[in-house]
């Protein structure tokens, strides 16, 4: 599903921060420095705040005896309760796939401008190489240079934005997304089953699961107390896996308690959270967690994302499970196909708490629902008509 702008835009000249960096600039162009209230806090040293989100041994859970299991799904129940991410180790996907595959994206991300920007992103689309999520000349702009593709269903793929170098490119993702692909399976699974569901709950649910990559690649910033490397947002996905490049420095930043956590990486683990898909799906129990990146002085990072989703076909909403007279249903239902092109076709950043799962309304079909949460609803709110 390509997305359809319905709006004409000017995202005037979007700088590349790589490119920025060569060219030695000390001065940050305008675009990219935040408002104050925005601006990231830069720890000198390391953050006293810098905290290790739960780690979930898979291992334990696909073949673990029955006390290692109860005790690592328990622990799965709390950090999606408390967190909406956690960290998993033993993870059963080859550590050399992992080094290949963030291998081929430095490499891509090496490659000279003009070679990257044959496959551009276009604005208000998300795949291919560039910024996503900017509608207007006078939006900040991110630190971070990123590069999209859309893997499952093949019907949303480009292949005009497939690179044909690093040669082993193209290769290296389809193989890492098979293995990734699987662990959202496994996950969905123990996620389901922390929650005292059926474990195929999800899976029967999703039809043909929708899955895309992102790569990010931060440059070094001289000033990373005026920027963003990504915006403030949550995922639309239902899960998200987050490969975080090797001996990175802090950089994942999770709002929690209304302030900004730093997450310190542990090695080989991914990084997992929930997004805005299971928390409707469980009816606000475990939460799709807000979160940004932000730069380091001396040294660029790398990140490889997945977002796992259900097909675009599928109606979302509460699952009667979740639902009963003490847990009212907070979110109506809404179509998956809908929230993904509303999604990406909004602004990333400044999404406030309240409207955290679906963004201001373009077309106004989105109405206010129980907890002034903002969801689809497929009547127009009378406000909005006008
Ligand atoms: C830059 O892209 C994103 O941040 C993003 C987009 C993912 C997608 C593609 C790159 C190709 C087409 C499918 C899809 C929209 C999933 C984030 O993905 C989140 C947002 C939604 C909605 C989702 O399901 O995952
Ligand atoms: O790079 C990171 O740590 C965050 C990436 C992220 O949140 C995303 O791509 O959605
Ligand atoms: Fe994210």
């Amino acid at each position: 599903m390509a997305p359809v702008l319905d709006f004409p835009i000017n995202v005037g000249l979007i700088d590349d921060v790589q490119e920025l960096k060569k060219a030695r600039k000390t001065k940050i162009p305008n675009r990219f420095v935040r408002d104050v209230a925005e601006r990231p806090a830069v720890a000198t040293t390391q953050s006293p705040l810098s905290t290790s989100i739960p780690v979930i041994d898979l291992s334990k859970l696909m073949k673990g005896n029955k006390e290692d299991f109860h005790f690592e799904i328990m622990k799965l129940s709390a950090s999606c309760d408390e967190w909406g991410f956690f960290q998993v180790i033993n993870h059963g996907i080859d550590l050399d796939l992992l080094k290949k595959i963030e291998k081929v994206a430095m490499e891509f991300f090496m490659l000279p401008v003009e070679e990257k920007q044959k496959y551009p992103m276009a604005p208000g689309t998300v795949q291919g190489y560039g910024q996503a999520f900017v509608f207007s000349e006078d939006q900040k702009l991110d630190w971070c240079n990123m590069f999209a593709l859309g893997l499952v269903p093949h019907s949303i793929r480009n292949p005009k934005l497939w690179p044909t170098n690093p040669p082993m490119f193209s290769d290296t993702v389809e193989t890492y997304s098979r293995e990734i692909r699987k662990l959202c399976k496994d996950l969905l699974r123990f996620i389901a089953l922390s929650l005292g569901l059926r474990g195929n709950v999800f899976e029967d649910m999703f039809g043909e699961s929708v899955q895309a990559m992102r790569m990010n690649y931060y440059p070094a910033c001289p000033r990373p107390d005026l920027v963003l490397g990504l915006s403030p947002h949550s995922d639309g996905s239902a899960l998200t896996v987050l490969q975080q490049g090797k001996g990175s420095t802090v950089g994942l930043q999770i709002l929690k308690n209304n302030t900004w956590v730093p997450i310190q990486p542990v090695t080989n683990a991914l990084v997992i959270n929930i997004g805005d898909t299971i928390e409707v799906l469980t009816n606000g129990r475990y939460k799709s967690s807000e979160h940004r990146a932000v730069t380091h002085k001396e040294n660029d990072r790398l990140s490889i994302v997945t977002f796992y989703a259900p097909s675009y076909e599928i109606e979302i909403g509460p699952m009667p499970e979740m639902v009963d007279e003490n847990n009212h249903s907070k979110y109506r239902r809404y179509n998956h196909g809908e929230y993904s092109r509303h999604y990406v076709t909004n602004k990333l950043q400044d999404r406030p708490e309240a409207l955290r799962v679906v963004q201001e309304p373009i077309n106004a079909c989105w109405s206010i629902c129980l907890l002034g949460r903002r969801v689809y609803s497929p009547t127009p709110p009378k406000s909005a008509e006008s």
